[in-house]
């Protein structure tokens, strides 16, 4: 198993519960849709697989070896797509994913094909040398998508990449996912929008105030929920909830 996450559990300061007892494996080829309410801990597990928050307790393995021991493993192995914009301005798309790909260990070569390779996978060619600071939100979103595949590791994790994202150019980057899966990489990806993950992903998982409270392919979940749409397992999930706050769950 690529990606084993067992009994994760992270207390922010001010008594914050983001992740409470996480249990989850990821395996290479797999793409896992990572799906849950606004402040449900969906950021914090990926921040904590990259090594880039620590966990309050529980373990992570990346290929058997300890991720939370060896931070510096983690962060080779993980490329991460974050939720926040990349810093863009003063480079151009082309620039921003070459650069990205030579940092991560790709010779001038395969940086330059590949940049060329995914411009064109997504249809941005048209601004591939347009500076950052006049690109539109769609565009940076998919540059910052590139930046993360252009040379990715072993665990890719994608926060909302689909966000900003028009129908014709989501259905190029749900391809490109599937590509990265296809080459061997556990693919992890945040997002909102249950229905178009639904038919992308090998897997889904769902966070509720940080614990998981579903895992497995979208047939298995429909089959153990009388058939309904995951729209509608996921809603009976996690919500309406008016005990619920939107800072997550409290710890005892
Ligand atoms: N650095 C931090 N310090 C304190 N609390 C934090 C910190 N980062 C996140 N939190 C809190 O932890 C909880 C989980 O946040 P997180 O960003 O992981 O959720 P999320 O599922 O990614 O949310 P969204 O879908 O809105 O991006 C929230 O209550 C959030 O306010």
């Amino acid at each position: 198993m690529l990606l084993r996450i067992h009994r994760l559990t992270k207390d922010y300061r001010r008594g914050v519960r983001a992740n409470d007892g996480i249990e989850l494996s990821v395996d290479e080829g797999q793409v896992l849709g990572l799906f849950g309410h606004n402040g449900a801990g969906k950021t914090t597990l990926l921040n904590q697989v990259t090594g880039l928050v620590k966990p309050t307790s529980g373990t992570i393995h990346i290929d058997g070896a300890d991720a939370v021991a060896d931070p510096a493993l983690a962060r080779r192995s993980c490329s991460l797509q974050p939720q926040a914009h990349a810093p863009l301005d003063g480079v151009t798309p082309r620039q921003a994913i070459d650069t990205m790909a030579r940092i991560r260990g790709a010779d001038r070569r395969r940086a330059r094909e590949r940049t060329g390779a995914l411009l064109d996978a997504l249809d941005i060619g048209a601004w591939a040398d347009t500076p950052g600071q006049k690109l539109s939100g769609g565009v940076r979103r998919l540059t910052a998508f590139c930046m993360a595949a252009a040379e990715p590791g072993r665990i890719v994790m994608l926060d909302e990449p689909t966000n900003d994202v028009d129908p014709v150019r989501r259905r190029l980057l749900w391809e490109q996912i599937a590509a990265l899966a296809a080459d061997g990489s556990a693919v992890l990806v945040v997002t909102h929008n249950v229905v178009e993950a639904e038919r992308r992903v090998t897997r889904l998982a769902v966070l509720h105030h940080g614990r998981l409270v579903a895992d497995g392919t979208p047939a298995q979940l429909r089959h153990d929920h009388a058939d309904q749409s995951i729209e509608e397992i996921y809603i009976d999930l996690v919500g309406p909830d008016p005990a619920g706050t939107e800072e997550g769950a409290r710890v005892a």
